[in-house]
């Protein structure tokens, strides 16, 4: 019998973790062999155009809402996300669990405390999972040593991108040194057994221990919003219905400032690939293509979203417009090779795993 139509709470699980740790891949894990539960999905971007929501939406259809531009744990009050759960917690929905995935600057601390003060009697707090990128993790804490904190508040933490780290036990260690007494998990590509997020519910002396911190007792890090993560972060938004040049959009990414963290979306190399749309991704130094049919009737468009600290914006949106197509209409035979140097042939090649 599912959780609704016995007449239970709907667990909501906040899925948090630093920029590009894989939150969208586990979230589309879950969606996939989640077995009979059905999920429904809260999704916020930090950038204006919801990436995010677009590498999920396929999969969920109406169970599917999106918070939109700004880091949830400011953007939003609680009853603002009172009316999203109220969506996805009617009967009709027939949902089994929430998980809301932050953005990659949200402070998890403010997303709990939203979900624990909502009035909203059909949900219940079902728990907090931390993603880590195993590869990014030392650098990631040396910049940002509130990250330790987060770790300290999870129910579940999934070391994720285990298959890019090849000191996988120091690491997993050292996550477990952090934590207070989360499970913590290693995976790759976010697979993780979607039992471990469903049955990760915090105890009541959790529930309690967070609801009077979070609830009553503010520290300076709360109050104060410029130690937010995202207070030291831009985003940039940039949608051309120009072709993008591949060798100018290669030249731009192998030389993007340290600074520029994380670069998310979509590129159309208009005659360089009728076919397909390129997804693109850079954490840190990581960048990878992944070529996909344009799905039926979406219009032809490249739709990026940066993320930096120190980033100069608009030279950065001076640059992507120069990468576009000057409407040369064939593609020369070489122009794509900078791209697929970055494309691999599948997640599994990476993953002996899987
Ligand atoms: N090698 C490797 N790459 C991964 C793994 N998990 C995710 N990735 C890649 O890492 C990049 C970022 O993944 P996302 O799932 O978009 O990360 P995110 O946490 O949702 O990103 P933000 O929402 O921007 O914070 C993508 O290119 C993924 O394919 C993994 O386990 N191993």
């Amino acid at each position: 019998m599912s959780e609704r139509s016995s007449g239970r709470q709907i667990p909501v699980v906040v899925l948090a973790g630093f920029l590009g740790s894989g939150k969208t891949t586990l979230l589309n894990h879950l969606l996939h062999r989640s077995g009979g539960s059905r999920i429904g999905a809260v999704v916020n971007d930090f950038g204006a155009i919801e990436i995010d929501a677009m590498a999920v939406a396929g999969a969920l259809g109406d169970s599917t809402v999106s918070l939109g531009n700004g880091c949830l744990c400011c953007a939003v009050d609680s009853s603002e996300l009172d009316v999203y759960l109220e969506r996805l917690a009617r009967p009709s929905a027939g949902i089994d669990v929430i998980v809301i995935e932050a953005s990659g600057l949200a402070e998890p601390q403010e997303l709990v405390r939203m979900v624990l003060a909502s009035e909203h009697p059909g949900i219940v707090y079902g728990g907090l999972v931390e993603v880590v990128d195993a590869a990014e993790f030392d650098d990631t804490r040396a910049r940002h040593p509130q990250i330790d904190r987060h770790l300290a508040l999870a129910d579940l933490v999934v070391v994720n991108k285990i298959d890019r780290v090849t000191d996988a036990a120091r690491v997993l260690g050292l996550v477990r040194s952090l934590v207070d007494r989360a499970a913590v998990v290693p995976a790759s590509y976010g697979r993780v057994d979607p039992a471990f997020l469903f049955d990760c519910r915090p105890g009541e002396e959790r529930i309690g221990q967070l609801s009077f911190d979070d609830l009553h007792r503010h520290d300076d890090a709360e109050d104060d919003h410029t130690a937010h993560l995202h207070a030291a972060y831009d985003s940039l938004s940039f949608a051309s219905a120009r072709p993008t040049d591949p060798r100018r959009l290669i030249r731009f990414l192998d030389s993007r400032p340290a600074g520029l963290y994380r670069i998310k979306g979509y590129v159309d190399f208009g005659p360089y690939d009728v076919r397909n749309r390129y997804a693109v991704h850079a954490v840190g130094r990581f960048l990878r293509f992944y070529p996909e049919p344009w799905p039926a009737g979406a219009e032809r468009r490249t739709q990026l979203v940066l993320i930096g600290a120190g980033i100069d914006a608009a030279a950065l949106r001076a640059e992507l417009e120069a990468c576009g197509n000057d409407g040369a209409p064939h593609a020369d035979e070489d122009g794509m090779w900078g791209v697929l140097r970055y494309v691999q042939e599948t997640e599994e090649a990476e993953d002996p795993a899987a």
